[in-house]
């Protein structure tokens, strides 16, 4: 269905268990038809955005649009339009048809259903002969996941919440669960949300990345963050010292604060130095500027970002990682190839505080 409104419209979203703040969302859009991938470590907020977004639960402060008009949770509504897989999906103590066959059961939607179910499982790569009568506990957990796909996908939702939804498949699976998931956007325009820690995979298929941190969205993907302890070396500055001696320094924030951003649009790869650069060791600083950060390391991974076709490099620095994004032509002009050895430079003036 075309729509002027976006799915979602997050605005001023302030969410606490107890007293500790897990969201922290001033205005997100999510638009009809997009694949999202939500990138994050663990306990950044991703399984809590999710809930919210499946109307499961009532964020703390502000408000969720969906497709312009405001929802509350559990509406009859919107709960036949919105399906969130969660990461341990609940199975019925049924058969896998029944599980499958039963959101369409209470909908009252009986028609063909053998050969519904038969395309659903085929959809997630299960043979319907040998799952259909299977029980829930004959299942590996792979398998298992994947009928929980199946029975939201039969449901032809409006969007699709997926948590972790490979944490627990092999290759081909997850492979699989790709394509499913492409094909639900591309057959009834599903819009989806896909929360994993595969970067590899969740770049394959979204065509936005939303990056979480402490419960802060970064519309921009993923952002490099330091977190301390810091040493003050001048009012203004401070030194964050790794494991091998190297000195990364930063701008003092004007508050407190323990967690710097450095975003990836101010990092690039220095070639003149890159032949110099060996690991555990600070590159000569030769006529730069105190503040000036140059660090070695080596290129740890490049993942391909589907829509744009950038590069995303992944950098090991000691014991610390940083992300930059790069055109292709760029990653080949500099002969960039996961496992070299680099030089990685940002100027302190750069650092942000959360
Ligand atoms: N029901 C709850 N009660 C209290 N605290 C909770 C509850 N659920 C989650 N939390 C806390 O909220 C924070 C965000 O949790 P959430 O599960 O959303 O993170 P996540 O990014 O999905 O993590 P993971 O990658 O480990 O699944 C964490 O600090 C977690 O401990």
């Amino acid at each position: 269905m075309k729509t002027s409104h976006p799915s979602y419209h997050l605005k001023n979203i302030r969410h606490y268990y107890g007293s500790k703040k897990v969201l922290d969302i001033d205005d997100l859009k999510i638009k009809t038809g997009s694949i999202t991938g939500l990138l994050g470590p663990n306990g950044s907020g991703k399984s809590t955005l999710l809930k919210l977004l499946a109307f499961a639960g009532k964020p703390t402060y502000g408000q969720i649009f969906y497709k312009g008009r405001p929802e509350v949770p559990f509406s009859p509504g919107i709960r036949s339009k919105v399906t969130l897989l969660t990461q341990k999906p609940y199975l019925l103590k049924r058969t896998v048809f029944d599980n499958i066959a039963y959101g369409l059961k209470i909908r009252n939607d009986k028609t063909n259903l053998e050969q519904r179910i038969k395309e659903a499982l085929l959809n997630v790569g299960l043979d319907y002969q040998s799952f259909a009568p299977r029980k829930w506990h004959e299942l590996s957990g792979g398998e298992a996941q994947r009928v929980a796909m199946a029975a939201r996908l039969i449901l032809k939702p409006e969007i699709l919440l997926l948590d972790e939804p490979i944490a627990s498949v092999d290759t081909k699976s997850a492979k699989l669960i790709r394509k499913a998931s492409l094909n639900a956007r591309k057959n009834w325009g599903t819009t989806l949300v896909i929360a994993s820690h595969d970067l590899q995979w969740l770049y394959s298929i979204s065509d936005i990345q939303l990056a979480i941190f402490r419960g802060t969205v970064f519309s921009t993907g993923m952002e490099n963050i330091l977190t301390g302890p810091f040493e003050k070396s001048d009012p203004k500055t401070l030194v964050k010292i790794l494991g091998d001696g190297q000195r990364i320094i930063l701008k003092a924030p004007d508050r407190h604060s323990d967690t710097a951003l450095i975003r990836k649009k101010n990092i690039c790869i220095d070639l003149e130095k890159q032949s110099g650069a060996s690991m555990g060791k600070q590159p000569d600083k030769g006529n730069r500027s105190d503040k000036d950060n140059k660090l070695s390391g080596h290129i740890a991974s490049m993942l391909l970002e589907k829509k744009s076709g950038h590069i995303m490099v992944a950098i090991s620095i000691h014991d610390i990682s940083f992300t930059l994004r790069l055109a292709p032509d760029q990653t080949r002009k500099m002969d960039l190839y996961p496992g070299k050895s680099i030089v990685l430079k940002f100027h302190s003036k750069n650092t942000e505080w959360l």
